[in-house]
């Protein structure tokens, strides 16, 4: 079965001071989404941007805007998420307290909803609730940080992944976060993954030499998906 491939640029990476601009740019190179990394100095080691700058955001792009939220609680910030336009909500399980209940308050919002599995959590948690999911997002890093090395491990549970959700007979993305690069894509694509985030590798691309940095590593991207 051939698979749709999008590419969601982290704009964990991208230049905060012309957010906007980065935006338009990532999207123009020939990426699909983007990924909006929410993180609470909780949950995660590290502070990021909130709902303000989604709001901001909405007005520049009509891109898909895949919200990962990595904070604890995670349900009173769901609406404000919904409210500021995002299009997918995704939480750590073990960051809510009813994965029931978080998973109906984002489709309740309107937005599509997915459940995040760090590198050593259990894909126990997608027992009960495939029916419910739009995507499942497997980090290959642990959370909290971009340019982290991606996890070898990772294409086991891709492949696990792959498995249930074709059971599944649903369409839910598979998507991958963390150390994604020209070098690896394909073979995270042929584990069974269709939606690659990707931070570091596109937003640190040849900073200063190439001013058309996005589209050439966009490119090699697509090209090695092609191979898949
Ligand atoms: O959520 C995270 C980190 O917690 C990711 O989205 C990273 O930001 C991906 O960055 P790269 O590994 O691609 O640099």
């Amino acid at each position: 079965m051939s698979r749709q491939f999008r590419i969601a640029p982290s704009i964990l990476s991208a230049n905060f001071a012309k957010l906007g601009q980065e935006v338009t740019d990532v999207i123009a190179s020939g990426t699909d989404i983007i990924h909006f990394d929410v993180m609470d100095n909780h949950y995660v080691p590290n502070l990021t941007i909130g709902p303000l700058v989604c709001e901001s955001l909405r007005p520049v792009t009509n891109a898909f805007i895949d919200v990962h939220l990595m904070v604890k609680p995670v349900d009173r910030i769901i609406p404000d998420f919904a409210k500021a336009g995002a299009n997918m909500i995704t939480f750590h399980p073990e960051a809510s307290e009813h994965i029931d209940r978080t998973l109906a308050l984002i489709k309740e919002s309107g937005c599509k909803a997915g459940l995040v599995f760090n590198p050593a959590t259990s894909l126990s948690y997608l027992d009960h609730v495939m029916d419910k999911l739009d995507m499942i997002l497997l980090m290959s890093v642990n959370p909290g940080f971009g340019g982290q090395k991606f996890i070898p491990e990772t294409l086991n549970k891709i492949r696990a992944v792959r498995q249930r959700i074709d059971a599944s007979g649903r369409d839910i993305w598979l998507e991958v976060d963390g150390g994604v690069k020209v070098d690896n894509i394909a073979e995270v694509a042929r584990a069974g993954a269709d939606t690659f985030v990707a931070g570091s590798a596109i937003f640190g691309a040849a900073k200063d030499t190439d001013p058309n940095r996005y589209d050439t590593v966009v490119a090699a991207m697509r090209a090695e998906l092609a191979k898949v």
